[in-house]
């Protein structure tokens, strides 16, 4: 079996070892321009073009969670993969633990008010403030699937009220689903604290705008740990400036690096992570692939296969 392998930044030869210890009976390689030879499978982030056009692969596999990237390569190059050709993502592969931590930790930084205290501190004022109940902290997840459903697994462990909206009806511990479109409205109205964990997709991209924020409670506050495509910047600073938003922790942007003139950076509400919510772990990743490809070679089924029409 012949795999090759490509990733912009990884350091591509700790993997293509690893890989190979995970699959011994397998021939991989470091793609590289000109290289037209054979391949079974293919492990790709932001890929050219040309290493997969015009190949008869058994599979692909994106070294990540979302496949926006790839697909929309896809759109302008419809030659790039076979129709027939499958796509698949990772699923978790250790990426769920490091959204729990990411988003627990800020919720309880708001909960806690640790932003009002870092402002006092800045005044030097020593001043108890209110406590937050949690009956008037719900928190909506955007977005329930592998990763916002075990976002919300972690919270409800604090005893927050939670509710998630997807495209079709979930069924979580402690969780209110709503479903659909049609459902949006009543998803958000009452919504304390929006965590964002859709994929990017014609039907998400500009989600969080004026009208959304405009229907979170007063007072809010906006986790955007998906895609930067979702939020529609200008807004959400508006939101911030007239006080209906409080708050606001970005992981993801719609330009990567963030530009230093960005109005986000000065922002006194916002706070910023330069896209590492959760990263692609190794050992995690090469384990999923490796089991997946020993399924596909057996006939059996897989987990983690994209639905290029619909988009993730
Ligand atoms: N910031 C980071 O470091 C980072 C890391 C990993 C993943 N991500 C992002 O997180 C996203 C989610 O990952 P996942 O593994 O949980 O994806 P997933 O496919 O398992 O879950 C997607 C969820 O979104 C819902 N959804 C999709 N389209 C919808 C629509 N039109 N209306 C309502 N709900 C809709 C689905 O029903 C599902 O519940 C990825 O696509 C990726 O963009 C970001
Ligand atoms: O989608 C993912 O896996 C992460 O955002 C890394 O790009």
């Amino acid at each position: 079996m012949d795999i090759i392998f490509y990733h912009p930044s990884f350091d591509n030869h700790y993997w293509v070892n690893a890989l190979s210890r995970a699959l011994p009976q397998a021939n991989i390689r470091i793609w590289t321009r000109g290289d037209n030879a054979p391949a079974d499978y293919a492990l790709v982030w932001h890929p050219p073009v040309e290493m997969l056009k015009g190949r008869t692969l058994k599979g692909v596999f994106a070294l990540g969670a979302g496949v926006d990237a790839i697909l929309s390569q896809l759109k302008n190059n419809p030659d790039m993969l076979g129709e027939s050709i499958p796509l698949f993502r990772l699923e978790d592969t250790g990426m769920a633990l490091q959204m729990q931590e990411y988003a627990v930790s800020q919720v309880l930084h708001w909960f806690r008010r640790f932003d009002d205290y870092q402002t006092l501190k800045q005044q030097a004022k020593w001043q108890p403030l209110d406590e937050y109940e949690r009956e008037d902290f719900t928190i909506g997840i955007l977005g329930a699937g592998v990763l916002g459903a075990k976002v919300a697994e972690s919270l409800h462990a604090w005893g927050f009220p939670l509710r998630c909206w997807s495209r079709s009806r979930k069924s979580l511990p402690g969780v209110t689903s709503f479903a659909g479109s049609n459902e949006l409205s009543d998803f958000l109205h009452g919504t304390r604290v929006l965590i964002n964990l859709l994929p990017n997709t014609p039907e998400t991209a500009g989600i969080i705008n004026h009208s959304l924020l405009e229907q979170l409670a007063d007072n809010s506050y906006v986790m955007n740990l998906a895609r930067g495509v979702h939020v529609v910047e200008s807004d959400l600073l508006q939101a911030l400036d007239s006080g209906k938003v409080k708050g606001a922790m970005l992981d993801v942007f719609n330009q990567e690096p963030l530009p230093a003139n960005n109005p986000l950076w000065a922002h006194p509400c916002v706070a910023i992570t330069p896209h590492v919510a959760a990263v692609t772990r190794p050992a995690e990743a090469i384990a999923f692939i490796s089991r997946t490809i020993g399924q596909l070679e057996r006939g059996e089924q897989v987990s983690g296969r994209v639905d290029r029409q619909r988009g993730y």
